[in-house]
Formats: structure tokens, C-alpha cells, sequence
């Protein structure tokens, strides 16, 4: 259960970042605080920001040069005005990315993935020569099992469907120890079942082992059923921060206006909608029939 005496996990104070020759911004003066144990909803449609904000949180990306972005990962400075910590590795150990394309090298079997998370831990020549010890791969079993996929652990990840191999990244968040994961679009190349799957897993490490959520999502329908809490981002700013049940239909048009279309969740004929609203009262039907 998170309470605002948890400690802050994920601090991100003006941030900005502007891309090209043309310095188009991306994001715009971000401001964002996480504590430990949310499970918190990025939500926003396409070209909004999410991967760009999502990327800045593991260093993958530089804030602008010479901004005042701060960004600070589990009370340690990660990047600063558009310059990486000279420790940005030790807070990367305790934070995981899960990505919309799995990020795993499909030629190599699943429990060799999933080992990858443990590289971390390991000395050099142990990781080159894929001499994992017994114990990683116990722990790298136990995770698969976790995720409910131990029986595809020697199968090239390739032969798995694409829900399988989320689950598989997700195992590895675990082999890493990641306190926080980061995932983005997680569902968006999945079939309404699996994305159901995979936000019920995320939500349940959530809430069993401690783990802060950071997802980003095009549905709105998958942050009511899984996320109290939903940052909304249009054209780079947040413009929305606050408990999920808030985010009336209403409230959501006046964001978002005709981009609305990409934040609901289309159904197509036979299939039933991806996930039933959290709030009994809450409906998305005038969205829809809009
Ligand atoms: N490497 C890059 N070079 C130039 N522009 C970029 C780059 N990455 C992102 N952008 C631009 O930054 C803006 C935000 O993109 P971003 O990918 O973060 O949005 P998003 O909300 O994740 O979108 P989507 O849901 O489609 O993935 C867009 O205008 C995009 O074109």
C-alpha cells in the first residue's frame, strides 16, 4: 500500500528536451514524483511524450544542455541539466525497462534472457562466457515460474507468442532485482487476453513485492482497471495528475479533444471490452458512442 510518507523513487523536476536542427520540444518543463509502491499510468497519445519522459528516467536520453531538468532515481541524482550522474550505473541496477517489443535476443533461449538480468551481479568473463551460477539460475527459474512460463524456459524466445515474451522481460526485471520497472506501451503489439495478462502481472508484482510501476499506456481502459493513479501527458506537458477515477469522460475531452479516439480502446465485434472499468459508476460508453 503506497502512503505519502513513502520516499520518493522517481523525482523529475523541469524537465525539457528538445529534438533536431529545429529544437522542437518534446517535453516541456516536467515535473513528476513517484513514490515507492505506486502504480502509476503515463497516458497519452501518440507523440505526447511518454517514451521520451520514460527514457530520461533511465538515462537513455539527456535532458536538454544547460536546463535546470533534474531527474533523481531512488534518492540519487541521475542526470542534471543535461548531464548524466558519473554513477548513472548503480542507480540503472535497481531500475528496469520493459518495452513494447520485448528487447529479447530471439535466437537465444528464454532462460538465457532472462539471465540477463543477473549480468549486473557478475563478473565480466562470467557474462561472455555464459557461465551463470547455480543460484542466478535457480533465481532466474524461480522468476520464470513467477511469470507462469518455467515450461518455456529452454525454448528459443522466438517460438514464443508475443504475451510470453513480455512475461519473459518482466521475469528478467525480476532476475535484475529492479525496485522500479519502467514499461512502455507494454501492451500496445498485444491481443486484448495477453494485455490483460501482462497489466495483471505487473499490478500483482506491484502489490506483492513492493515494485513502483511507471506504464505507459494509449488506453485509458487498462489505467482505470490497473493504475490508481494516471499522469497525462498532451504535446510534451502533464496535464493531468491524480487519482485515475478522476479522469471522467468529461474531464477527458477537455484534455485530450479529438485525439480522445486513440485513448479508447476499440472493440471490435466478438470481442468483449479489454477490461472492465475499476469504478462501477465510471462508463466509457459516451466516449465511444461519441
Ligand atoms: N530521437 C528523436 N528524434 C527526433 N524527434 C524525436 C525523437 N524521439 C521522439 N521525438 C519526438 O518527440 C515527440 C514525443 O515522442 P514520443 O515517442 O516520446 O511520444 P509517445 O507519447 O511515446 O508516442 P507513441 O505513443 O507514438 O510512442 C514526438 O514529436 C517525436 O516525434
Amino acid at each position: 500500500m503506497t502512503n505519502s510518507r513513502n520516499p520518493l523513487v522517481i523525482d523529475v523536476q523541469g524537465l525539457r528536451k528538445s529534438f533536431g536542427a529545429a529544437k522542437a520540444p518534446a517535453l516541456r518543463d516536467i515535473n513528476l514524483q513517484v513514490r515507492r509502491g505506486e502504480m502509476v499510468a503515463l497516458l497519452g497519445a501518440s507523440g505526447s511524450g511518454k517514451s521520451t519522459l520514460l527514457r530520461h528516467l533511465s538515462g537513455l536520453h539527456r535532458a536538454d544542455a544547460g536546463s535546470r531538468s533534474v531527474v533523481n532515481i531512488l534518492g540519487r541524482e541521475l542526470q542534471s541539466g543535461g548531464r548524466l550522474a558519473g554513477d548513472v550505473r548503480a542507480s540503472r541496477a535497481k531500475l528496469a525497462t520493459v518495452f513494447q517489443q520485448f528487447n529479447l535476443v530471439e535466437r537465444l533461449p528464454v532462460m538465457t534472457n532472462v539471465l540477463a538480468g543477473a549480468l549486473h551481479r557478475l563478473p565480466l568473463w562470467r557474462g561472455l562466457l555464459g557461465l551463470f551460477p547455480r543460484a542466478e539460475q535457480q533465481r532466474a527459474y524461480a522468476a520464470l515460474a513467477r511469470v507462469g512460463i518455467e515450461a518455456c524456459a529452454w525454448q528459443r524466445a522466438s517460438t514464443l507468442s508475443g504475451g510470453q515474451q513480455q512475461r519473459a522481460a518482466i521475469s528478467r526485471a525480476l532476475v535484475q532485482g529492479a525496485e522500479i520497472i519502467l514499461a512502455d506501451e507494454p501492451i500496445a503489439s498485444l491481443d486484448p487476453e495477453s494485455s490483460r495478462r501482462v497489466m495483471s502481472l505487473l499490478a500483482e508484482l506491484n502489490r506483492e513485492l513492493g515494485v513502483t510501476v511507471l506504464v505507459s499506456l494509449h488506453q485509458v481502459d487498462y489505467a482505470f482497471a490497473f493504475c490508481p493513479r494516471t499522469v497525462a501527458l498532451r504535446q510534451g506537458q502533464v496535464v493531468f495528475d491524480g487519482p485515475t477515477q478522476d479522469l471522467t469522460p468529461v474531464r477527458l475531452r477537455e484534455l485530450y479533444g479529438s485525439q480522445i479516439d486513440e485513448l479508447i480502446t476499440p472493440v471490435s465485434p466478438g470481442l468483449a471490452p479489454a477490461v472492465p472499468a475499476q469504478s462501477p459508476s465510471y462508463s466509457l460508453d459516451g466516449l465511444r458512442a461519441a
